[in-house]
Parts: C-alpha cells; sequence; structure tokens
C-alpha cells in the first residue's frame, strides 16, 4: 500500500516534476497514513535514488539495464506494470510530460487502472485523493476521485510547491528487468542543439507573438531570456508565420507551461493562447493595445511598445541579476 512517484530522468538528470510530485506525495502519504515510494528507470541512474529520497521516498525502486538506457513506451510500461502488479500500489503518479503522457495511459491500461490527467492541485476528502484539473482551456476546474486501485495520474509540471531536501540516503529496492519480449528498440536519439532550458521547465519564459513583426526581432527576447536565463516561447501566430517552430509554440495546440514567469510580447491574449499558459504565478504582458484581452489576465502591464520596452527592460534585468 503506497503512493508511488514515477520518476523522469534523461541522460543522467531527474526532472524537476519528480521532485514536486515527491513533496506533495509526502504531504498526501502522511495524511492517508501510507508510504511514498520512487520508481527509478534506466541505465546507470542509481545514484539518482538519493536525490528522490531526499524529497521524502522511503524505498526506491530501481530497474537499471542498457536496454532502459533510452525511453521505450514497451519498455518502461512493462516493468512498471509488473512492479505494480506485484506491489499494488494506492496511486501511481507521472508528470504531465512527453514522458508521462505517452506512459501513464500504458500503464493505467495494462493494470486496468482509473487515471486523471493533467492535474494542477490534488488534496485528501474523506481518505480519498480528490484532483483538480483545469478544463475548457482554462476556464474551469473539475474534481475527480477514482474509485478503482491503484489511481493513475499526471501532475502538471512547476506547479506543485518544491519541498526542502533531506539529507539521507535511498533504501534501494533492485528491480529484475526482463525485457526479452520487447518488439521495438531505440536505437539512436538524435537531439537538436541548443542550450536554452526547456520551454515546459522553465521557471520563466519570455514569449513573442504576432506583434514581433518578423523571426528576426526575436532575437530581442531571446536576449532578454539570456539575461534571465528564460526559455523563449510564441503564439501560434508566430509559428504559422513561420518565425518560431511548433516545439516553442504555448496554448491549446502547443505546449501547456506553468512558469513562475509568464512575460507575453505582442501577444494578444487569445483564449487558445491562455489556455497555454494561465497556470502561470505570474504573468506580464507587453502589448500597445490597451484593450488587448492579455491584460485581463496579466499580474503587470505595460501599454508600449514592445520594441521600446523590451531591451530597456533588459538592460535593467543585466543590472541587477
Ligand atoms: C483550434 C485552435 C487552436 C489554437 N491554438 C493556439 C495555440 O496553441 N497557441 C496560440 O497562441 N494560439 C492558438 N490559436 C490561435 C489563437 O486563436 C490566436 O489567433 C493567436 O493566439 C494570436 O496570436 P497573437 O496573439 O500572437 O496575435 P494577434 O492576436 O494578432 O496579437 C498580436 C498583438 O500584438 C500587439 N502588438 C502589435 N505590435 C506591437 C508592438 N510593436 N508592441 C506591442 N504590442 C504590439 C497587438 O496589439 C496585438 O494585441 C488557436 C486557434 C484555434 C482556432
Amino acid at each position: 500500500m503506497a503512493i508511488w512517484v514515477i520518476a523522469e530522468q534523461r541522460d543522467g538528470e531527474l526532472k524537476k516534476v519528480s521532485l514536486e510530485m515527491l513533496s506533495k506525495g509526502q504531504e498526501l502519504a502522511e495524511e492517508l497514513g501510507t508510504e511514498l515510494e520512487a520508481v527509478l528507470i534506466g541505465d546507470e541512474i542509481e545514484g539518482l535514488a538519493d536525490s528522490l529520497a531526499a524529497y521524502g521516498a522511503a524505498k526506491v525502486y530501481v530497474a537499471e539495464d542498457e536496454e532502459l538506457g533510452t525511453y521505450s513506451s514497451e519498455g518502461y510500461s512493462q516493468v512498471i506494470s509488473e512492479l505494480i502488479e506485484e506491489n499494488e500500489p494506492d496511486a501511481v503518479f507521472f508528470g504531465h510530460t512527453a514522458f508521462g503522457k505517452d506512459l501513464a495511459p500504458r500503464v493505467a491500461q495494462k493494470a486496468g487502472a482509473g487515471m486523471v490527467s493533467d492535474i494542477t492541485a490534488v488534496e485528501v476528502e474523506a481518505d480519498q485523493l480528490v484532483f483538480t484539473r483545469p478544463i475548457y482551456a482554462g476556464k474551469a476546474f473539475t474534481k475527480s476521485k477514482v474509485l478503482s486501485k491503484p489511481v493513475v495520474a499526471t501532475f502538471r509540471p512547476n506547479v506543485q510547491d518544491l519541498g526542502e531536501a533531506a539529507e539521507t540516503s535511498a533504501n534501494i529496492e533492485t528491480v529484475d528487468v526482463d525485457l526479452a519480449d520487447i518488439r521495438a528498440k531505440v536505437k539512436e536519439v538524435k537531439q537538436q542543439s541548443g542550450g536554452r532550458v526547456l520551454l515546459t521547465e522553465a521557471d520563466i519564459i519570455v514569449s513573442g507573438g504576432r506583434g514581433m513583426k518578423g523571426p528576426e526581432n526575436f532575437d530581442i527576447l531571446e536576449q532578454m531570456a539570456d539575461v534571465l536565463g528564460a526559455a523563449v516561447g510564441a503564439s501560434r501566430a508566430a509559428v504559422d508565420a513561420g518565425w518560431r517552430e511548433h516545439q516553442y509554440q504555448v496554448g491549446q495546440t502547443g505546449k501547456t507551461v506553468s512558469p513562475t514567469l509568464y512575460i507575453a510580447c505582442g501577444i494578444s491574449g487569445a483564449i487558445q493562447h491562455l489556455a497555454g499558459m494561465s497556470s502561470s504565478k505570474y504573468i506580464a504582458a507587453i502589448n500597445k493595445d490597451e484593450e488587448a484581452n492579455i491584460f485581463n489576465m496579466a499580474d503587470y502591464g505595460i501599454v508600449n511598445d514592445l520594441f521600446k520596452v523590451v531591451p530597456v527592460l533588459t538592460e535593467e534585468f543585466k543590472k541587477v541579476l
């Protein structure tokens, strides 16, 4: 009986959402009087188990194999499903990331489990987990209880608070892995170069829309992002115009992001854009139209020409950062 967090790592580095889920999981486990445990899968990753313990995992199941070095839907879902069958956890949490979105439904299907996705909050009511998730592009929220066991849930990254890390070492249980029946193997992963933080993990995002007027003008956003250590996003209008690649699109048909600060530059605030960023902690908007809908959502707004404002802000940020 336990709450499980399926840890996500890439190239030996844990994704922040895994630690966020552990921080939240610790609270929930205490309230429910159950254990918090983590599952770590990959190749040569055992060293990461201590970090999972530091954020509250009382036990870490470690499945290591060369074949698991790169993500494989079939391999990872097989390992997790077998572990679930053996240990019968009450709840299994994944990040709502490309990894979690691919893996969680497969695991839920194999375990015959109910699933709730993209959750932004969870609480305990009458000994049951109640999950909150945004619907209608963030205009409304549903609260769901899942009656089957285990419940599988995916957590929106950057929403749960990260707790304090404790000084502790992990209680590791090594998992026997038999991948003889796996039909598909990942032979190579080609990564795009570029040193910027990922959009979905960024603490600060500077985003540009049609108001940027052309691809070359994104340079001023890149410069501001360099100073802030931010990622650069875009509206669909900017992506459709061919100014930015689709992987940087924020919104209903792009990425959902929840940074601490989202700076929207020359973005009007269409509902489909808001769908992807309305759960940001703070929203700042720069737009020359004071009627722009983005100002209804923004915590801070500057009504002015972004080509005047952005370079000034960048210089000011340089002075304090
Ligand atoms: C099914 C569907 C899915 C969609 N999915 C998405 C999605 O995932 N993401 C998304 O973003 N959109 C999406 N859209 C499109 C969405 O409806 C809007 O068309 C789009 O978000 C508009 O982008 P924008 O704000 O950059 O452009 P606009 O709406 O044209 O706004 C440009 C803004 O820039 C301002 N501006 C212009 N010049 C300056 C300047 N010099 N200084 C300051 N401000 C300036 C203007 O005042 C204006 O407010 C979707 C639409 C549909 C129908």
